[in-house]
């Protein structure tokens, strides 16, 4: 297979999808990554749209880097002006970058309705624009605007504006599909026509608005396109641009295209995660091959195989995108889940043992009043210590009383006291707090702390209710859960019930009984 070249378009593309707006320290540390991911070209922005952009080109400069060369882009000269007077490509050269990527129009429409000049003016303008960039010794790459959908409407004059670039001087011709409007067959039919009338190579640049925007682009580069544009987890305009992270993945993984080392592979989650974090988006859980969840197993049936061969519920090992597999415990669970959880945590377990059956069963009939066990795996592990018959808990709680008080004129106040059962011995404590949960806590804690002052160190780093039934209106289920931490370890327990106290006081139990017992891994 032929070499692939890699052309990210995050910093201008991207930044045109709504709710983004990078800095240029933003847009530094994401060339920084994409440098370190092995990215082949970069395409910093647009010199002559804005002084955020102008500012980024003479900054990069002075950074170095292994692997990308920094383009910059802009259009084609202006109707009826010489291309050396047009004040876009002086800024285009005045960016200083190896690499000048120059946008043109393909698609008569476009020509005669937005640009509204001659087909003929609309060739010069292309031609001049390339040679006047080629002249200054820049690499040029000639993107063909709505390559697709001029050559469905206007073969002849989509393809001489390609000649046109090449006639210029064009080192690359990427074809695009602007509107994102065109299916896989038609992007393998353009690439053949294109390749009929240029000997330029070709590249590709698609847009994800019938969501075909990664199978388009690895169609092209199966008809023998040889560089793919696209955007750091798809971001773009309207719906987004071809995804890059995806399409490495399966050109390296699945079409043998040898585009990034093994190495940097393995950083595409990591490099995916980061772009989301500076773009100040979630990133996306269920994003192919880097979500938290492309390798998530949950079903009973999955897990229990791939305890014996994980690859017959994955499509590739996910150490190789620097992804991991993970294993949820819920209602459909089998044994398999909790024995693949355990081990998570440093349990190891025979699925054979009867308490493994006991809390499969307990967490299907627990889902069912309420409690959701895929995200408080602390409450898994403590079930499954509870089950054995010689464990001892380091505390019960055996009775609780919680009073919030509101005089006229004055804050309400709470107050709690616990008797709880310590080594054999019943202690009795009571505490206030800004609200009864708090002052549960403080009352729990004080009982506590004496014989486990390391829980001194465990504190609360969220909360978080869910209604359960909201039409039951005050009377409602809720589940209650809560995320901790000892500095170190975080780790996530739940509890559930009509009173929201008790809900509350179940997830607080299990996450002191996990914060104390420092033999276990917790995660
Ligand atoms: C397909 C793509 O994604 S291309 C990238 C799109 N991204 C952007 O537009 C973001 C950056 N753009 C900008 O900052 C501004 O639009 C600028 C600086 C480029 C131009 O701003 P203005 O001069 O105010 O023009 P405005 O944006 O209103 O209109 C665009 C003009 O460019 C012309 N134009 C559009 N494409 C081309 C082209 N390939 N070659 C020459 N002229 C073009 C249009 O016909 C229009 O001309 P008109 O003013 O005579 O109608
Ligand atoms: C060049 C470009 O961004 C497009 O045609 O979509």
């Amino acid at each position: 297979m032929e070499r692939v070249w890699l052309y990210d378009t995050t910093l201008r593309d991207g930044s045109q999808r709504e709710g983004i707006s990078f800095t240029v320290e933003d847009k530094l540390r994401i060339t920084e990554k994409l440098d370190q991911l092995g990215i082949h070209y970069v395409e910093g922005g647009w010199p002559g749209s804005n002084p955020k952009d102008a500012e980024y080109f003479r900054r990069v400069r002075r950074m170095s880097l292994r692997h990308a060369r920094i383009a910059a882009f802009g259009m084609t000269r202006r109707p009826g002006r010489r291309a050396e007077d047009d004040e876009n490509l002086r800024a285009l050269l005045e960016a200083g970058t190896p690499a000048v990527t120059v946008v043109g129009k393909s698609w008569d429409l476009h020509v005669h309705r937005v640009l509204e000049t001659t087909l003929e003016e609309n060739l010069a303008m292309i031609r001049e624009s390339v040679a006047l960039l080629k002249a200054h010794g820049r690499e040029v790459i000639y993107d063909a605007e709505h390559f697709f959908d001029g050559w469905k409407r206007n073969p002849d004059y989509a393809l001489a504006t390609l000649r046109a670039a090449q006639e210029g001087g064009a080192d690359w011709i990427v074809l695009c599909d602007t509107n994102g409007g065109s299916m896989p067959w038609e992007i393998e039919e353009g690439v053949e026509a294109a390749k009929r009338a240029v000997s330029v190579p070709l590249g590709i640049h698609t847009h994800n608005d019938c969501e075909l925007a990664v199978a388009n682009s690895l169609a092209a580069v199966r008809r023998g396109v040889r560089q793919v544009q696209g955007t750091i987890n798809g971001y773009g305009e309207r719906v987004g641009n071809a995804n890059l992270i995806s399409i490495i993945a399966n050109l390296k993984l699945k079409m043998g295209i040898d585009c990034v080392t093994d190495e940097q592979l393995a950083r595409l989650t990591e490099v995916s995660r980061f772009v989301a974090e500076v773009a100040n988006l979630p990133h996306d859980s269920h994003q192919p091959y880097v979500g938290a969840s492309a390798f998530a197993h949950k079903g009973g049936i999955h897990v229990a195989a791939i305890l014996k061969t994980e690859e017959s519920y994955q499509h590739i090992d996910p150490a190789r995108v620097g992804n991991v597999k993970r294993v949820l415990v819920s209602e459909l669970s089998g044994r398999g889940n909790i024995v693949a959880k355990a081990l998570e945590f440093g349990l190891r377990l025979n699925p054979e043992d009867p308490a493994v059956q006991a809390v499969v069963r307990r967490i299907k009939e627990l889902e069912n009043e309420g409690f959701y066990f895929e995200d408080a795996e602390a409450s898994v592990i403590l079930m499954l210590r509870r089950a054995h018959p010689d464990y001892i808990p380091p505390f019960q709680v055996l009775d609780y009383v919680v009073m919030v008080e509101r005089r006229e004129g004055r804050p309400p106040v709470a107050e709690a006291a616990v008797k709880v059962r310590l080594d054999g011995e019943i202690v009795h404590t009571a505490a206030e707090g800004n609200g009864p949960v708090n002052a549960l806590d403080a009352a729990l804690r004080k009982a506590l702390l004496p014989r486990y002052p390391a829980l001194s160190r465990v504190h609360l780093t969220n909360y978080r209710v869910h209604i359960l039934n909201g039409d039951a209106g005050t009377a409602a289920r809720v589940r209650v859960w809560i995320e901790s931490t000892d500095g170190q370890r975080v780790w996530r327990t739940v509890g559930a019930s009509t009173n929201i106290l008790e809900a509350s006081r179940l997830a607080l139990e299990d996450s002191l009984e996990f914060g104390i017992d420092p033999t276990v891994d917790h995660r």
